[in-house]
């Protein structure tokens, strides 16, 4: 994230009292996995033979999954961001499927005497699964507070923040790296496989703001607007324009259900076929190296690519990377100011310019089953 001398040492972090940052969550042993998966997967119609070969994921890795260990990670580059720019804000953290869960978090912010809070997601991007569930999973959060007696919490998020420079150079540097670490013949005509988590094309289409709403919507409209700018990125710095693309991992859900396409297994197939010498796999749909990194990338992509013997590298996430922190305190100070009133400066790289700070009224809306009531989610419009 390039320095922000307008921004003030001491800044006024009004009118929010508290950030919290929401994450998916994961198992931290053996004992955990089943449990966890039933959380993720309540009502979401997800075939038994998926569930028990995600199972056996989480297990090849003792039951562990990195999230919460990268995620505690994360917190610790933030307060000290936050510490070494006089930014007094506390940071809390809880998860959707696994402890700390959100309802004891926000439980925490609000009996710390906490009353507007700012909420971090651990994803970039406008889906249902990324943006939406989050601020369903929030909504019934504080209808669990309430119901408990407890003093009413406004909660808002922060907005996506995939164009963001704090994002996006700590991505092309990753990139580069891994870049550098494939072979030398190899690496000048290597390609670049941008992936991210196919979801089903129904909810890529209506995601975003309802006027986006299109092929693809706003979850591929910004996730090509990323590869593209860490493309051009790894050109400068490489002197060598290379073919890219978009490709989809971790696809579950029946297979009569169309998903986003191409799976970066079949790519690299295709990729090893058309005479490519390598490939880069850069995961810019998440936020840290989490199992879908290390299990659908690291091991199964990494089988394929080597039983086709095709060079790969994986390039990190952005992971706890201090330019990654200091966009969190960037969009912080950017969101406290725009809500008391001032019109502060929206860093944006590329041509989508700075994501909305409020989801409006039928922004990603959850997929169709059957005649269920949408259900009632915060920090947003509807
Ligand atoms: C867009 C998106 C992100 C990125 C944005 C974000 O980060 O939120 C994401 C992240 C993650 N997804 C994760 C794990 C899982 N996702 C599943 C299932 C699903 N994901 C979906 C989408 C996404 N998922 C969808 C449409 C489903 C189908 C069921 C449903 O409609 O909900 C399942 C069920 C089994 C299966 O894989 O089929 C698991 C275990 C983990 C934790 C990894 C760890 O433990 O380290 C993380 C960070
Ligand atoms: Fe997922």
């Amino acid at each position: 994230m390039p320095d922000r001398p307008d921004l003030p040492d001491r800044p006024d972090t009004g009118p929010y009292d508290a950030l919290l940052l929401l994450s998916f969550g994961g198992p931290e042993g053996p004992d955990d996995v089943v449990p966890f998966l039933e959380n993720v997967t309540r009502g979401r119609g997800i075939p038994h033979e998926r569930l028990k070969e995600v199972g056996k994921h989480y297990f090849l890795f003792g039951g562990v999954s990195p999230i919460n260990a990268q995620n505690r990670e994360l917190l610790d580059a933030l307060r000290k961001e936050f510490a070494d720019h006089g930014v007094d804000l506390p940071i809390h953290w809880g998860n959707r499927n696994w402890a700390p869960y959100l309802t004891d978090a926000l439980r925490e912010i609000a009996d710390a005497g906490h009353r507007r809070v700012l909420v971090l997601a651990t994803s970039a991007y406008a889906s249902y699964s990324g943006c939406r569930q989050y601020r369903e999973n929030l909504a019934a959060s504080l209808a669990v507070l309430a119901e408990e007696g407890r003093p009413a919490l406004r909660v808002d998020k922060l907005r996506h923040y995939f164009n963001h420079p704090g994002f996006v150079e700590p991505m092309a540097a990753n990139t580069l790296a891994a870049l550098a670490a494939l072979p030398e013949e190899v690496r000048d005509g290597a390609r670049l496989a941008f992936t991210t988590h196919s979801i089903p094309t129904a909810s890529a289409d209506t995601s975003g703001p309802v006027p986006g709403h299109g092929d693809g919507g706003a979850y591929v409209a910004q996730h090509l607007e990323t590869a593209r700018l860490v493309a051009d990125r790894v050109r400068e710095a490489t002197g060598r324009d290379r073919d890219w693309q978009l490709v989809y991992q971790s696809r579950s859900g029946a297979p009569h259900i169309p998903w986003l396409e191409p799976d970066i297994c079949d790519h690299l197939e295709q990729q090893h076929a058309d005479g490519a010498p390598a490939v880069v796999m850069v995961p810019i749909g998440f936020v840290s190296d989490h199992m879908e990194v290390k299990y659908d990338l690291d091991t199964e992509a990494a089988a394929k690519a080597a039983e086709l013997g095709l060079p790969v590298t994986r390039a990190a996430t952005v992971g706890a990377d201090p330019r990654f922190a200091a966009a969190v305190r960037d969009l912080v100070l950017e969101r406290a100011a725009t809500e008391r009133g001032a019109a502060p400066v929206r860093c944006a790289l590329g041509a989508l310019g700075p994501s909305h700070d409020v989801c409006p009224a039928g922004c990603c809306p959850a997929a169709v089953r059957g005649r269920q009531q949408p259900r009632p989610a915060a920090a947003g419009t509807d």
